[in-house]
């Protein structure tokens, strides 16, 4: 981890991933994948199965659920897993406790706050409403909306652009490897959000964030985020 000091005020722009950071998704990834399961006639997994693997995206949920099958095998499993996800989409699960504090802390300190996500932006658009987060939320990156995705430095690069500060004065959290590494790619100050997703053989002290907090608590705070 860099040495920077802690903030005296909230960065001018926070940006968050979905999966893992803002929104425990897990339990809606686990309906998807159970149905999935069930529609062949198989054995539903549990929770602590599919729950390391959130933040990889569909195909790494797949390879949990249908380990037999070889990577074109689960790559035409996608199109399924997505159809059967848009379905489950919020039912199940929620925002992290101690996310809508901290957003409504960052709000009321004039910060503004984004979301880059790998999940489509179709799909991640059709969360906003059902959270509340529509009118609050100043920019949304999925990870098919430009020509490259996280750990590519450019849905970060972009959604600075779109709000108009610096990526410097932008402030990335995240709970995977590529969140960490994309936003130094893109010279963001980053946190890693330990609450999140992850194998336990996962490192995250060799991510090298900047700051690495335990709970969403830790953000609603200045002290707590990286200074630029
Ligand atoms: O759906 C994915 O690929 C993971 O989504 P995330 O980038 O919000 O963690
Ligand atoms: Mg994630």
């Amino acid at each position: 981890m860099s040495p920077s000091a802690p903030r005296a005020a909230f960065p001018a722009c926070a940006l968050f991933d979905l999966d893992g950071t803002l929104l425990d998704s897990a339990p809606d990834m686990l309906a998807t994948v159970n149905r999935m399961l069930a529609a062949r006639g198989r054995a539903p997994r549990a929770l602590a199965d599919i729950r390391p693997v959130v933040s990889r995206g569909a195909r790494a949920m797949a390879s949990v659920a249908f380990p037999e099958l070889d990577a074109e095998g689960i790559a035409a499993l996608v199109p399924e897993f997505l159809a059967v996800y848009a379905e489950e989409l919020g039912r199940h699960g929620a925002p992290f406790e101690g996310i809508e504090p901290m957003l409504a802390a960052l709000e009321a300190a004039g910060t503004r706050w984004g979301i880059v996500t790998n999940k489509p932006e179709y799909l991640a658009a059709r969360l906003l409403p059902q959270l509340g987060w529509q009118d609050r939320c100043a920019v949304l990156v999925g990870g098919d909306t430009l020509a490259e995705r996280k750990p590519h430095p450019l849905p970060l690069l972009h959604a600075a652009e779109a709000i108009g500060v610096a990526p410097g004065d932008c402030v990335y959290v995240g709970d995977d490897a590529r969140d960490i590494a994309a936003a130094r790619a893109a010279g963001m100050p980053s946190v890693v959000a330990l609450w999140g997703y992850r194998l336990e053989e996962d490192d995250p002290i060799a991510w090298q964030g900047d700051v690495m907090h335990d709970a969403p608590d830790a953000l609603a705070v200045p002290r707590g985020w990286p200074a630029p």
